[in-house]
Parts: C-alpha cells; sequence; structure tokens
C-alpha cells in the first residue's frame, strides 16, 4: 500500500489463521468424502438416500463459500493524525439519517442519533444533517425541533469534557468516572435537560403545539406534499458552531410507488445536492448512534489516501450493537459474523455496503466508475437531463459534483435553495430519469443496501472496512422471534430479488468488474436465502425415513463421516465463541437460531421470491421495530430473552417441522413403524438428527405449551397440524403403494 508521492493515509494488512483454515478445509473435505461415499454406495441407492445427496450437495457448495469468503481476512488501520496533517482543508460531508414509522421508531432514539452526528469532531460548518422521515410526523419534527435547542448546549458539553458516546441515552447510562465539582454541576444540569426534553418527546406535548405544524395539517403518510424544514442553519459558518439541520418528508401518494429506504435516500441525495452538495455523504439507520466522534476522520483517511482516492468507492464501518441481551438469545447479534465474514471480505473487493454506517462519494452514487474518474470527462447537458432529471439547479450542481467543483460554505443560501428542493423531493421527479435504475440508490431489492455495494463493486470499484477504536457506531439489534423474523425474512428476501435480477453477482463476474472472490461472497450471502429450502427438505427428510422405516444416514463405516464433521463442527465453532470472549451459552443461541431463523424466515422469503416471480404479489420493506435500551434491572429480567411468537405465517414452517419430528418420533417410540421392504432400515442416526431437531426447536416446543405471546397462536399450530398430517398421510401411502 505504500505510496511514492506521500504518506498513506491508512494500511491494509491481510493475516493467516492456519489453525481455521485447516479446520475449515477438513470439514470441506469431510463434506466431499460424504458424497463420494453415497456415490458409490450403490446398495443404498433409494429416494431418500438421492434427495439427501442433492441437499447435501448444496451444503457443500454453501460450506465452499464460507470458505472462500474466510480464507484471506484483513484490516485496516487509519491515521486521522496524518491526515489532518496533509489535508489543507477539510472536504464537507453531509450527514443523513432516515426514519419511516415513529411507532416503530420512537423519536427519542432518532434524536439522540442526530445529537450523536451534530457532536462529532469535525469542524460543523462543514457539515450537514439531513433527516428524512418516510412516516410525515409531526413528533419527529417536532423533537428535532426541540432537540437542536438541547444540542446548543450538549455539543459543547461533549467537546469541552471529550464525551465519547454523544448520544445522551447512552451516556446518562452510566456514572461518568471522570469528575471535578465544576464538571459534576455541568453533568447533572445537562442530566436535567435531556431528562426534560425526552419527557416532553415521549409524552408527545407536540398537540399544545405551535405555528410550525400548521404543513403537518392534513397530511397522512402515505398522502402528503414535499414538507422541507430547515431546524437549524449554521448562519455565522463557523468551525465551532452547530451544523445545519434540515427536515425532509418527501411527497407520498397513494399508488405511486416510493421505493422505500431506497427512494428516501435518493431524495435525500437531491435535496442535500442543491443546498451543501457535500463531495462526502454519511449515512446512518435512525438507531445507529455514532460511538466514536472521530468517524468522518477515520473513514476520510481512506476516501482521500492517493490510492484509496482512484481506487475506493465507499468506507464502511461495521454493524455493533449496544445494549444487547445476554448470551444472544435471538441469534442475531452477529458478533462472529463481523469478527471473521467481514474481515474475510474486507480482504477481497471489499466489505459490502451495509445500508448503514458508510461513507460514501457522492460522484460515485452518481454512477461514475472508476475508469471515468480517470479520463475526467465533462458531462453533456442532454446526459445530465436525461440521467438527474429537469431540475436547473440540480443539474448543475450534479455537474459540480461529478466535475469535483466543491460548493463553499459560505456560498450556500440555504433557504433559497429549500424553495428549489421541494421540487426534487417530489413523487413525479424520478419520472423518465436514470434515478433507482443507473443514478442514485437502485431500486428493485428490499436489501438496497447490498444492490447498491454489489452495482458499484460490479463497476470496479474497491471498498474499505473501517474499524477503528473505540468501535465507530452502535445500534439496535432486535428482540423478540417476530421481529428477528421479520428483519432476517426482509434480507433474504432482498438477496433473492438481487440473484434473480439482471444484477446478479454471476453475471457480475462473467460481464462485469465483479471479481471472481468477491462474487463468491455475494453468493455467500445470497444462499441465505437459498440454503433454506434445503434445510427445510433434509428437516422433512429426516421425518419421512422414520415414518417410512428407511435410511439416509450412511450406517457401518460410512457412517464415521458425518459423526466426525459433526462433532469437528461443533469444536470449530465453539472454539470461534471462545476466542471472541463470547459464553457457550451465546455459541448454542446461535447454533439453535442457525437452524431455526433460516428455516422459518429464509424459507418465507424463499415463497415470496416464486410469488414475485409468478407476479402474484410484491415485496415490501417491513421495518425493524426499535424499543428503547432497557433499564439495568430489566435487563436482568429472564423473560426478555424468551421466544415470543405472533400471528405472522413466517412461524408456519417452523412449527410444521416440529410437529412432523415430534409425530415421528411417537410413532418409532410405539412402536408403530412399519416393517422395512429392503434392508435398509432407519437407524440411530435418523433417530439422532429428529432428537437434535427437536432440542434445537425448544423455544417453539415450550412455545407450544406457554400463554400470552410465549405462545405459538392457535391458527399457526392448526395448520401446522394439518400439514402433519397430511405429510405422515403420504408417507403412509407410499408404504402401501
Ligand atoms: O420505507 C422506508 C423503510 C425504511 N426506512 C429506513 O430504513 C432504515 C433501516 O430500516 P430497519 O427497519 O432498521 O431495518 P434493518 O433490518 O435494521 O436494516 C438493515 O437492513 C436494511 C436493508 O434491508 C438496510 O437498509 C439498513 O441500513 C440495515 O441496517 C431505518 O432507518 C428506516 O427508517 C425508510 O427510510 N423508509
Ligand atoms: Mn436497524
Amino acid at each position: 500500500m505504500a505510496n511514492q508521492n506521500s504518506l498513506p493515509l491508512y494500511e491494509k494488512y491481510w493475516y493467516k489463521h492456519n489453525y481455521k483454515r485447516v479446520t475449515e478445509s477438513l470439514l470441506f473435505l469431510l463434506l466431499l468424502s460424504l458424497l463420494a461415499y453415497r456415490i458409490i454406495s450403490f446398495n443404498n441407492y433409494s429416494f431418500p438416500w438421492f434427495l439427501a445427496f442433492f441437499c447435501e450437495s448444496w451444503f457443500t457448495f454453501s460450506w465452499f463459500l464460507t470458505l472462500a469468503t474466510q480464507w484471506n481476512p484483513a484490516v485496516i488501520k487509519t491515521y486521522p493524525g496524518l491526515l489532518l496533517q496533509s489535508v489543507k482543508e477539510l472536504p464537507a460531508v453531509d450527514l443523513f439519517v432516515t426514519t419511516a414509522d415513529p411507532v416503530l421508531e420512537p423519536p427519542i432514539i432518532t434524536v439522540n442519533t442526530v445529537l450523536s452526528l451534530l457532536a462529532l469532531d469535525y469542524p460543523s460548518h462543514k457539515l450537514a444533517c439531513y433527516v428524512s422521515d418516510d412516516g410525515c410526523s409531526p413528533l419527529n419534527f417536532y423533537a428535532l425541533q426541540e432537540a437542536s435547542e438541547f444540542a446548543k448546549f450538549w455539543v459543547p458539553f461533549c467537546k469541552k469534557y471529550d464525551v465519547q458516546v454523544r448520544a445522551p441515552l447512552r451516556y446518562f447510562f452510566h456514572k461518568p468516572k471522570f469528575s471535578t465539582p465544576e464538571f459534576n454541576q455541568e453533568w447533572l444540569q445537562m442530566k436535567d435537560m435531556y431528562n426534560h426534553l425526552s419527557h416532553k418527546i415521549e409524552l408527545d406535548e407536540l398537540r399544545k403545539s405551535n405555528g410550525d405544524f400548521e404543513v403537518f395539517s392534513d397530511t397522512d403518510r402515505t398522502n402528503h406534499p414535499t414538507i422541507i424544514q430547515v431546524i437549524r442553519k449554521n448562519r455565522e459558518c463557523v468551525a465551532d458552531g452547530l451544523p445545519h439541520l434540515i427536515y425532509i418528508s418527501r411527497e407520498k401518494r397513494p399508488k405511486h410507488p416510493h421505493h422505500f429506504k431506497a427512494g428516501a435516500m435518493n431524495v435525500l441525495t437531491r435535496v442535500s445536492g442543491l443546498i451543501t452538495n457535500a463531495p462526502f455523504m454519511l449515512n446512518v439507520d435512525c438507531d445507529m448512534i455514532v460511538n466514536n466522534p472521530k468517524v468522518i476522520l477515520h473513514a476520510l483517511c481512506i476516501l482521500l489516501d492517493s490510492r484509496g482516492e482512484k481506487e475506493v468507492a465507499f468506507a464502511q464501518f461495521p454493524q455493533q450493537f449496544y445494549a444487547t441481551l445476554k448470551d444472544d438469545p435471538f441469534g442475531n447479534q452477529m458478533a462472529i459474523f463481523t469478527k471473521y465474514l467481514t474481515a474475510g471480505i474486507a480482504g477481497l473487493q471489499g466489505p459490502f455496503y451495509g445500508g448503514t454506517n458508510c461513507l460514501h462519494r457522492r460522484k460515485v452514487i452518481y454512477g461514475i466508475s472508476p475508469d471515468n474518474m480517470e479520463k475526467g470527462s465533462s458531462i453533456s447537458e442532454k446526459d445530465l437531463k436525461e440521467n438527474f432529471g429537469v431540475s436547473k439547479e440540480f443539474m448543475e450542481s450534479a455537474a459540480d459534483a461529478l466535475e469535483g467543483r466543491a460548493c463553499l460554505p459560505n456560498d450556500i443560501n440555504i433557504s433559497n435553495a429549500v424553495d428549489i428542493a421541494s421540487q426534487v423531493a417530489n413523487c413525479g421527479y424520478e419520472h423518465a430519469t436514470a434515478w433507482g435504475k443507473q443514478v442514485g440508490w437502485i431500486y428493485g431489492s428490499v436489501t438496497e443496501d447490498k444492490l447498491l455495494g454489489l452495482i458499484i463493486h460490479e463497476k470496479g470499484w474497491r471498498s474499505e472496512l473501517c474499524t477503528p477504536t473505540p468501535i465507530a457506531f452502535t445500534g439496535f439489534a432486535p428482540g423478540g422471534g417476530p421481529t428477528t423474523m421479520t428483519q432476517q425474512k426482509r434480507w433474504a428476501t432482498g438477496l433473492l430479488e438481487i440473484f434473480f435480477s439482471k444484477h446478479c453477482p454471476i453475471i457480475g463476474t462473467l460481464l462485469r468488474g465483479l471479481t471472481l472472490r468477491q462474487c463468491l461472497a455475494y453468493m455467500w450471502i445470497i444462499n441465505w436465502g437459498l440454503k433454506p429450502v434445503f434445510e427445510v427438505c433434509y428437516a422433512c427428510l429426516i421425518a419421512y425415513c422414520i415414518l417410512t422405516n428407511s435410511n439416509f444416514i450412511p450406517k457401518d463405516l460410512g457412517m464415521c463421516i458425518p459423526i466426525a464433521f459433526f462433532i469437528i463442527y461443533k469444536g470449530y465453532t465453539i472454539s470461534e465463541y471462545i476466542a471472541s470472549g463470547l459464553s457457550i451459552r451465546a455459541w448454542w443461541n446461535n447454533q439453535r437460531m442457525s437452524r431455526i431463523t433460516p428455516m422459518n424466515a429464509g424459507f418465507c422469503a424463499f415463497l415470496s421470491i416464486l410469488l414475485k416471480l409468478l407476479r402474484i404479489s410484491e415485496t415490501v420493506f417491513d421495518i425493524t421495530k426499535k424499543d428503547l435500551p432497557t433499564s439495568k434491572d430489566v435487563e436482568d429480567d429472564k423473560d426478555v430473552g424468551r421466544y415470543t411468537f405472533d400471528e405472522s405465517l413466517v412461524f408456519l414452517p417452523g412449527t410444521t417441522i416440529l410437529l412432523l419430528q415430534l409425530t415421528s418420533m411417537v410413532i418409532k417410540l410405539l412402536g408403530l413403524q412399519p416393517l422395512s421392504q429392503s434392508g435398509n432400515r432407519c437407524g440411530p442416526g435418523e433417530i439422532f438428527c429428529c432428537v437434535y431437531l427437536i432440542i434445537c426447536y425448544w423455544p417453539f416446543l415450550r412455545g407450544l405449551f406457554e400463554t400470552g405471546k410465549y405462545r405459538i397462536p392457535l391458527s399457526t399450530v392448526s395448520i401446522s397440524t394439518i400439514l402433519t398430517y397430511l405429510f405422515v398421510h403420504v408417507c403412509r401411502r407410499i408404504i402401501v403403494g
């Protein structure tokens, strides 16, 4: 990474973890030998044997993807000190926050995220914070207005005492370590002010409103004109003031597709383009609080580095979480994922875009490729119009951005710009333009983040994973069964949408600039939506074999292969958890959830994609519910980690699989199994698999007998019972027939 002209602002190191490589390869060999064993055992050829072979081939391929993705992990080290020395003038950065529903995303959470952004360690006249509210909620607007008043005290306080976590919600969670009488007094004052602010917001005092809310009269969240309000401008244009704060609720009309978050991001891009037009844009979800105030400096080390400047499109920070539940009961804190897989991808063409915690180059979002950058060609007026739409002002701002002309903080006339900006936030603006197709956030997937990142990688750009200490951002990991399932189902759905589109990574590698290894990494994540189909088949196969007294697990010597695989795999995953300082309990919770989540959320996602491909229904972006972090005493409450259910059909596959395994166990125990026609009787292998699956599905088993939200709803159980009955019936027919 060394550079002759100037010192590199960041360095990248690839590291080897030989022990992991050896174990992973060994597991891969075992899977291959299992497949080979199946092929050569002619005596065993039967329907279960072939189905098992088919599923295991996919599992082997999946493991190969994991292996390939994790093979060359890398980390980078950034030098913000060097950046400050070598860059004459720091560039402007636009900050984007998206929120969409004041109930699922409580305004106090958004407010905290915004406060943590306003207090970043960066010249504040170079920052502008834009909040997109897809919920069109006056409460959000009001909360932000109040927050900007509070920020006048909060930001100087944070900077004076070099506070690390600049979101009051988290900061006041702990007593401060450091203390002088002056600090104590100010601390108490701030805490008081914050409590006041949060009460006001939570108690919804907005109804006693003032004139500002007129704009919200007669609005419905799905039917309203554009609302853009400048909550605060940095009039004095000074580095130690407060950044601009702008509220945007784009126009929404029924019947007019709004493309969920991708649509919101495009409006943010255009509106900010007219107002500040910063060359860099940092985007976060409403719950992603800045945990390290120097994040922008770290990310700029990558993007302004002499080599990074030409090659790297975006700097992505990992998604990590705060106030997490002990031992990861829902298996969604992704600690191992972040540690090994993200690092692995960072060693290839670069991390996926995660939808949040990412610093983008505006040019790249406008569709530029590394080759265009080299040529530096200017773009014709006709092209500008076709790509970016009819707004003259926006075309000018896009040309500035593409040709690298920065707009200076003192040039900006916000009030003027806001009037024009309303036009580009209207829902008809994108008609017959390249927005959502070649420009901006691309439409067509509910994981718009992975899609955008993929398209950027396909153009030949790289990305880098930025992992400063302390952790850059922390967000909210959903709790409970339904919320986790909704999120995972959306992810699997969105990934499948990408796979079945023209942006499929395989095509990207064959025809465009996506590297082969990066394609495998994308396939690894897309497999979240494909593998569940095989997992469900496999689970049914277990029950089928017990019910029909046939077998699919090799017997005699052949049995050593699955046993060895099982033991080594479990040992290997435990060691990953222990090496990361996590508990055995966390390991087990993740093992079990890695059986439950795909078979429910992933499988349902697959079905919903079939419906989409058959043009029967469309996919939607279901928002993840965000709860306020629990206070200490609630944290100790055992119930928060208990699995909850709701009426959603997402729990149907899992419930059915559990009932199937239970039924087949009962039939086995009662000795009601039919006599086996061939010599291949069901043996200990099938019984073990069945029992193991029942143990994994323990939360569901309990859910059959619990009450309230811990119970699987009767409707789900009834449908599952019917499905189980049908399955058993078919199995019996097969034997008789
Ligand atoms: O119509 C919509 C729907 C969602 N959002 C926002 O999108 C963000 C992410 O939504 P969330 O419900 O928190 O989804 P997560 O599953 O937690 O999000 C992950 O996955 C998404 C893709 O599915 C990415 O967009 C996110 O950045 C990534 O954190 C939130 O800020 C929402 O307010 C909108 O602005 N408009
Ligand atoms: Mn989220």
